[in-house]
């Protein structure tokens, strides 16, 4: 299977999965990515049978809303009962690096604001250790040399995305070769630093299921 083909696999079972918490009422939380993209036009296929859904990101807006979906803002809803969304790594306790395209502000958000969060993802993405894909940090963009040098202290190396604003109009620094051997610890730590909005460690709120694409099938995992 290609990886595509992974990725609309998980989509679809995370379809299946939202079936079963959703009603005509509910409000469905929706990510940002390739891998979220393949779940808005799977959700699109039931889009009457909830009432409509609060986006990560501009992008996912547009996606939903060319599909028909009502897309509504997160502070008229409440409590969102599922979430589903990619993730650029996982580990066995279900703790994410996302954010490599950068909504990871707004989806951490809408994923503390969920009942349920789903993460759909393709084997590629499970390791043991996060940190091998650069860790994203948003920040507002005064703040981004102090925050830089505060993160070089804690043993980091971080890159400016050049020519990138997120959607909240800040900027991202990207931390590489930065082993995250704690990731609770790490994620409140870089959210210390003033000038720092976010980073993309998932692991205060981490995934409740993990639906991953295999060679042989999509598996349902819970965190070890
Ligand atoms: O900012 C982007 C998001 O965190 C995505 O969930 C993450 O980058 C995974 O994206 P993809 O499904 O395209 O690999």
């Amino acid at each position: 299977m290609t990886q595509d083909e992974l990725k609309k696999a998980v989509a679809q079972a995370a379809l299946e999965e939202v079936k079963k918490i959703i009603d005509k009422d509910s409000i469905a939380g929706v990510g940002t990515g390739s891998t979220a993209n393949f779940f808005i036009d799977a959700l699109a296929t039931i889009k009457l049978d909830f009432d409509g859904a609060v986006a990560s990101s501009e992008a996912t807006r547009e996606r939903l809303q060319a599909h028909g979906i009502t897309v509504y803002d997160l502070n008229g809803v409440g409590t969102v009962p599922v979430y589903v969304d990619g993730a650029d790594e996982v580990n066995g306790r279900l703790h994410m690096v996302k954010g490599g395209g950068g909504a990871l502000t707004r989806e951490k958000i809408i994923g503390a604001a969920s009942q349920t969060f789903i993460c759909i993802a393709d084997e590629s993405k499970q390791v043991d250790i996060l940190g091998g894909f650069p860790l994203p940090v948003e920040v507002i963009p005064m703040a981004r040399s102090y925050v830089a040098r505060e993160l070089v202290k804690m043993g980091a190396n971080p890159m400016y995305r050049e020519d990138f604003v997120t959607d909240n109009g800040n900027v991202i620094l990207d931390l590489y070769n930065f082993p995250i051997d704690n990731p609770l610890t790490i994620e409140q730590k870089i959210n210390n630093i003033t000038g720092v909005v976010t980073n993309g460690l998932f692991a205060m709120r981490p995934a409740d299921i993990l639906l991953l694409g295999c060679a042989d099938g999509v598996k349902s995992l819970k965190a070890k």
